[in-house]
């Protein structure tokens, strides 16, 4: 082989060797870069793994802490959605019927016809544990048409809408579960309900909402009108005992078109009469005044299959127009358009059920409620009504405090006397017309109670200077006593000046307030004349100084005063008849109440008298008040009267509701009130019950005399005159012929009250020398009185039958004496009519009677009888006048003729603890007194 050609193989195998050398290292280089690779691959793989785990740690822990928010959110939304209905439906308007009962509410509740199943239960949380409403949130925010509309949207997700799946339920609610959210749905002032679907189950609604709208507003404010023409009434059946009290009434079949037609008449009514344009629906008024002045009327109407046209659109009528009037239907088996005031309820038994307005929320309906409840409570119900409403209160008529006695009563006087059935309020106003009211009313109907709230309302609108009582009740007990200050209550009415009670024995005290009413009415006639005005408006802008309230005189049982035809009743038919015609215009104002005006004989015969008392008031069942046609009185419920400012036309009735004014507690808080607020100048009234003994001590004439050396006319006080000022009778013994006193009757302790009364106010007008004093007791049974006045008097003789000789001899001989009689000498004698000594003492007697006073000599006797005084004064055809002055007790006004001037006799029965006094040198006719008792 050519050298050439192995040096051409050399070159070529080291080249080849060198390319090896070069592959084998690339090799390398590959194989490090490859296994690099796979290194970096395997931990980008390990890093993967470990963030997707965490990650999905992450994503958990966020889906746990959503899941308990929403749960939470749920929960707190169940919670207060739960407590707005409790809220929304309180007390027997939501109250399960396991603790059902009836609890009247202030205003119209949403009811309760089930539950709302909520979706997926939340875990409990404290707001579940809470009492729902004590929470805080929701006041009923998320509760629209009284269920959960609108909640759903702000609970997480949507769970459901009108249209969606409804979502998950809840299982029922345990003891520890969410709280339970009642279905609510509104009737009562609101709208009406149309129910659907399964019959039983709505049977079971109508009757859970009939009870519990019946139960949850005061009886008789929800009345049910059935309308059942498939069952006739079966399907109420249970509220059958409702009937009775007027509360429920049926409707037979064929009837629907009446009833719908009625109900359309009530609506327009309300509309024209009840809101007039001022409100725009009962509830409005009844937010604006607190009244409701007509009751809820709902018609629950059962089935009738197909309505004429007619129907149809009374009925479309009552569904666009009712729910404000109060009218309400609750339908079942009719086809109703849906509306804004109609509900419905789509009836299915388990949770199948829905209410119109809680969208596509499953309801569980409650049971019907269970009969024996139903029957319980319609008869309470039934009873209630029929026992008639209860009583407004007497704040009703006042204004607020703070606001009293910002009236004037220089045109009238005006005051609210209750609501009107129809709502608004009745005023009543005393003024030149109408100016004197008659009230009548049988006893129990209220009259009294009337006169208290009538006297309530313008004693808290008028100030006591604007406005002064005179109150006398001729009824038995103390009814206007409380008016004046008493041991329980020392306070008063300040607009009271006199109170006289328990005065049916003493009309004379009716007489006296006449006769002071027509002195004023003098008084105000003179200022009148005066100030050359006619009417109290006038006068009082002509003198704004003087004091001229309104007066307001009111006489309870007046016809205790004009009953029969005696003195008094003539002389107070008079008096009240110038006080009726010429009081209008000087503000002097009579109120006459009777429980039968009918019989009294001297009002009706004096029709001009009657003309004048032009308001009438009637209580339920008074006859004769209103004019002979009208009859209104006949037909009105408890506590209502009949206003009437025309003398009783028709036409001028006005139906009022009357609060309670009766009782004492609130009676006293206004009277504290007023009482408080008492101008500085005006004391206590007078008080005069008949049924109290009163005292000498408290005698303000006895108090106000005063020891002289020698009066020259002495008086001697003999009791309390029955007089609207408190007043004691007196005879004065000056030195004049006939000036001797003689007590009269058998009556012992009322014989030595008015002779210790002469003795004792005789003697606290001398010093112990300015007269002497004798005392001569002649009847055992006296001793005693006759003793105590000795003992009071300083230097008094005794005398009795062993002795009294020598003071007659003595006082014989003073009374003929020529000398000048130094100082007077009174004898008083206990028992005059038994003086022994025969004609001597007799003569000696009449000696004394006769001259005695001429020469201040004075005899203050008690003669057991007046035919006895006669035999003292010499037989039947003796001279009289020797007796002045005299004090009848139980002595027939015949037997007194012949001490009385004239023909006539004075009249009088003798009753207890009174006496007839008469005066020859002052009366005119005799007066009644009380004795006064001891002390
Ligand atoms: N408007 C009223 N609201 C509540 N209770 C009333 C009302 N009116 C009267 N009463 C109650 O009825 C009863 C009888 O009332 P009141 O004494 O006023 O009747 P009267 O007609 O004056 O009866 P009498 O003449 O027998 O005294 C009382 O217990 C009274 O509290």
């Amino acid at each position: 082989m050519a050298e050439s050609t192995k040096h051409r193989v050399m070159e070529i195998r080291a080249g080849l060797s060198h390319a090896l050398g070069a592959a084998q290292v690339a090799l390398q280089r590959a194989q490090a870069a490859l296994e690099e690779a796979e290194a970096r691959h395997r931990k980008v793989g390990a890093a993967a793994t470990a963030r997707r785990r965490k990650l999905a740690a992450t994503r958990d822990e966020r889906i746990r802490e959503i899941d308990a928010w929403h749960d939470t959110e749920l929960a707190a939304l169940a919670g207060a959605a739960a407590g707005a209905a409790d809220r929304a439906a309180p007390g027997a308007a939501g109250e399960p019927w396991h603790s059902w009962e009836v609890t009247p509410l202030e205003a119209a509740a949403e009811l309760r016809v089930g539950r709302l199943m909520l979706p997926e239960a939340p875990v409990p949380s404290p707001v579940r544990t809470e009492r729902p409403g004590t929470t805080g949130p929701g006041d009923g925010d998320a509760w629209a048409g009284g269920a959960w509309a609108g909640a759903p949207g702000e609970v997480t997700e949507p769970p459901a809408g009108p249209e969606s799946e409804p979502p998950p339920v809840t299982g029922p609610a345990g003891e520890d579960g969410p709280p339970e959210v009642p279905a609510l749905v509104r009737l009562l002032d609101h709208g009406h309900i149309v129910i659907e679907g399964d019959r039983r189950a709505g049977d079971d609604v109508a009757a859970g909402l009939l009870l519990r709208a019946l139960g949850s507003s005061p009886p008789g404010h929800v009345q049910i009108i059935g309308y059942d023409p498939e069952s006739l009434g079966g399907g109420l059946a249970g509220f059958a005992p409702l009937a009775s009290a007027g509360v429920l009434t049926f409707v037979g079949p064929g009837g629907l078109e009446k009833l719908l037609d009625e109900l359309v008449g009530h609506v327009r009514r309300i509309n024209e009469t009840v809101l007039a344009g001022e409100y725009s629906s009962l509830r409005e008024l009844h937010r604006a005044t607190r009244r409701r002045p007509e009751p809820w009327r709902v018609a629950v109407l059962l089935g009738g299959g197909e309505l004429s046209r007619h129907e149809r659109s009374q009925l479309d009528r009552l569904l666009r127009t009712g729910a404000a009037c109060g009218v309400h239907l609750v339908i079942r088996g009719l086809s109703v358009e849906p509306g804004p005031d109609v509900e419905s309820v789509a009836a299915a038994p388990g949770d199948g059920a829905r209410i119109g307005s809680a969208g596509a929320l499953p309801v569980r309906l409650d049971p019907g409620p269970p009969p024996a409840l139903v029957t319980v409570t319609c008869r309470q119900i039934a009873e209630a009504v029929a026992a008639g409403p209860a009583p407004v209160a007497l704040d009703s008529l006042l204004p607020g405090a703070g606001d009293e006695w910002r009236e004037e009563s220089a045109t009238g006087l005006t005051a609210p006397l209750g609501d009107s059935p129809q709502g608004p309020r009745v005023l009543v106003t005393l003024s030149d017309y109408p100016p004197h009211a008659l009230i009548a009313g049988p006893s129990g109907t209220g009259k009294t109670n009337f006169i208290y709230a009538w006297l309530g309302a313008l004693a808290a609108r008028y100030s006591p200077r604007e406005l002064a009582f005179y109150l006398l009740d001729f009824k038995e007990g103390v009814s206007f006593a409380r008016f004046a200050p008493g041991r329980r209550d020392p306070t008063w009415l300040p607009h009271v000046r006199l109170v006289g009670v328990n005065v049916n024995t003493d009309r004379e005290f009716g007489l006296a307030l006449l006769r002071f009413l027509s002195g004023e009415l003098r008084r105000r006639a003179d200022a009148a004349k005066q100030h050359e005005v006619t009417n109290l408006a006038e006068l009082r802008a002509e003198d704004p100084e003087g004091s001229w309230p309104r007066i307001v005189a009111v006489v309870d049982e007046f016809q205790v005063l004009l009953a029969g035809r005696d003195a008094v009743a003539a002389e107070a038919v008079d008096l009240l008849e110038d006080l009726a015609r010429r009081g209008r215009s000087q503000g002097i104002h009579l109120i006459l109440a009777s429980q039968d005006v009918s019989g009294i004989e001297a009002l009706w015969g004096r029709p001009a008298l009657v003309a004048q008392f032009s308001l009438r008031i009637a209580l339920p069942r008074a006859r004769r008040v209103l004019a002979e046609t009208n009859a209104a009185a006949d037909s009105l419920p408890r506590y209502h009267a009949v206003v009437n400012a025309d003398s009783g036309a028709t036409e001028a009735n006005r139906v009022v509701r009357v609060p309670a004014a009766g009782d004492r507690e609130q009676w006293s808080a206004l009277q504290h009130r007023l009482w408080r607020r008492r101008p500085p100048e005006m004391g206590p009234p007078r008080l005069f019950d008949g049924d109290v003994v009163p005292k000498l001590a408290d005698s303000p004439d006895f108090r106000g005399l005063r020891a002289a050396a020698s009066p020259a006319a002495p008086i001697a006080l003999l009791g309390e005159t029955i007089d609207v000022t408190a007043r004691s009778a007196r005879t004065v013994l000056r030195r004049a012929p006939g000036r001797n006193l003689a007590v009269l009757g058998t009556r012992v302790d009322e014989a030595c009250a008015v002779l210790a009364t002469a003795g004792r106010s005789l003697a606290a007008q001398f010093t112990p020398e300015g007269a002497r004093f004798s005392v001569v007791c002649l009847d055992a049974d006296a001793r005693a009185a006759a003793e105590a006045l000795h003992a009071r008097i300083p230097d008094c003789g005794w005398y009795d039958a062993e002795n009294v000789d020598w003071l007659l001899e003595d006082a014989a001989a003073e009374a003929t004496a020529a000398w000048p009689a130094d100082r007077p000498h009174f004898i008083l004698i206990y028992a005059a009519d038994a003086l022994p000594g025969g004609k001597a003492a007799g003569d000696q007697l009449r000696t004394v009677l006769r001259q005695g006073p001429e020469r201040r000599l004075h005899v203050l006797g008690w003669w057991r009888g007046a035919g006895l005084l006669r035999d003292s004064l010499g037989g039947h055809a003796a001279r009289t006048d020797a007796i002045g002055s005299w004090v009848a007790l139980d002595v027939h006004g015949s037997e007194l003729s012949p001490y009385y001037p004239g023909t006539g006799a004075p009249n009088w029965y003798p009753r207890p603890w009174r006496a007839l006094h008469f005066d020859r040198s002052v009366h005119r006719g005799a007066e009644v007194l009380i004795p006064y008792g001891n002390a």
